[in-house]
C-alpha cells in the first residue's frame, strides 16, 4: 500500500505538487494519469525518497521509503535511483545490484529472461535502445521480487510485443496481491491494463476512481474523452463537471 498525505513540492516558482492525497491499494493496477507537467514524476520521486516534500508525507507500507528495511526487496522502481553505468554490460548491472543487495544470483537470470533483457545481456548499457533500456530497468525493478511497484512510464519505447508483455506482467503482479502504480500517457493501454486511475493536473488530484467508472463503462475512447473533459481546465478549457472527483472513500 502507498499512502500520500497532503504532499506538496515547489520547484522554484512552480508549485509542482499541491496538497496531494491518495492511497494506492494492493491487488490492482493503478494508473497515474495527467498532462505534461501535471506533477506525476515529482510525486513518484517523493514516494521513492528521491525528492524531499516541502510538506506532507508519502508512506510505503506505513513507512517513508528511506526507513524501509531492504528497500530493493520491498519496492521496485522505474527509473531506479542510479541507473546502469553506460559502460557496464546489461547483465553485469543486474548482477551488481543482486550482489550489493544480497539477492541470489539465480534471480538475475530469471529477471533477465522474464523481461527479455537476456537477449542483449552482453551489450553495454550505453549502447541500448530506449526499449532495451526500459526492459533492463524493469529487470532491475523486479529483481528483489518486491510487493510494491512504482513505475514511471514503463511502456516508453517498448515495441508492440513488449507493450503486450508489460500489460500481462502488471496484471499478473496485481493479481498476486502486489501494489502496482504506473504513470502513463497512453489511454488505450490504460483502459486495457489499469483497474483504477488517479488523474492529476496542476499538482492536484482531479479523479481517484475505477477505470470503468472514468470510462463510463465504455472502453479506451470513452476513457480518453473523460480524461480530456477532466483536464480541460488545466489546459485552459472548461472546468470539469460535478462528480468528476469520485471514487471511493480513503
Ligand atoms: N527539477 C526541476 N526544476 C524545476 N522545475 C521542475 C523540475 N522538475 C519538475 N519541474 C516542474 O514541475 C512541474 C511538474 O513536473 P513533473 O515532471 O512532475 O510532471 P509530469 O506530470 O511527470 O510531466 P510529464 O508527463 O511531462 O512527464 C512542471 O511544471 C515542471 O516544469
Amino acid at each position: 500500500m502507498i499512502e500520500v498525505r497532503n504532499l506538496s513540492k515547489r520547484h522554484g516558482g512552480t508549485l509542482a505538487v499541491d496538497r496531494l492525497s491518495f492511497t494506492v491499494r494492493p491487488g490492482r493496477v493503478t494508473a497515474f494519469l495527467g498532462p505534461n507537467g501535471a506533477g506525476k514524476t515529482t510525486t513518484l520521486r517523493m514516494i521513492l525518497g528521491l525528492a524531499r516534500p516541502d510538506a506532507g508525507q508519502a508512506l510505503i507500507n506505513g513507512r517513508p521509503y528511506a526507513a524501509l528495511p531492504e528497500p530493493l526487496r520491498r519496492v521496485g522502481a522505474l527509473p531506479a535511483a542510479g541507473g546502469a553505468h553506460r559502460g557496464r554490460r546489461a547483465r553485469d548491472h543486474v548482477r551488481w545490484l543482486a550482489l550489493t543487495h544480497g539477492i541470489p544470483r539465480a534471480r538475475v537470470a530469471e529477471v533477465m529472461e522474464l523481461t527479455g533483457a537476456a537477449a542483449f545481456a552482453r551489450r553495454r548499457a550505453g549502447a541500448l535502445s530506449l526499449g532495451m533500456g526500459q526492459r533492463l530497468g524493469l529487470a532491475a525493478a523486479l529483481l528483489g521480487d518486491p510487493e510494491v511497484l512504482v513505475l514511471d512510464e514503463p511502456g516508453n519505447g517498448l515495441d508492440p510485443e513488449g507493450i503486450r508483455w508489460l500489460r500481462g506482467l502488471l496484471r499478473g503482479l496485481a493479481a498476486e496481491g502486489r501494489t502496482v502504480l504506473v504513470s502513463s500517457h497512453l489511454m488505450a493501454e490504460t483502459a486495457l491494463t489499469a483497474d483504477h486511475v488517479l488523474v492529476l493536473a496542476g499538482g492536484r488530484l482531479l479523479a481517484d476512481t475505477s477505470t470503468r467508472d472514468l470510462a463510463g463503462g465504455g472502453g479506451a475512447a470513452e476513457l480518453e474523452e473523460s480524461f480530456f473533459r477532466l483536464t480541460a481546465s488545466a489546459r485552459g478549457g472548461t472546468a470539469p463537471g460535478p462528480g468528476a472527483r469520485g471514487g471511493e472513500p480513503a
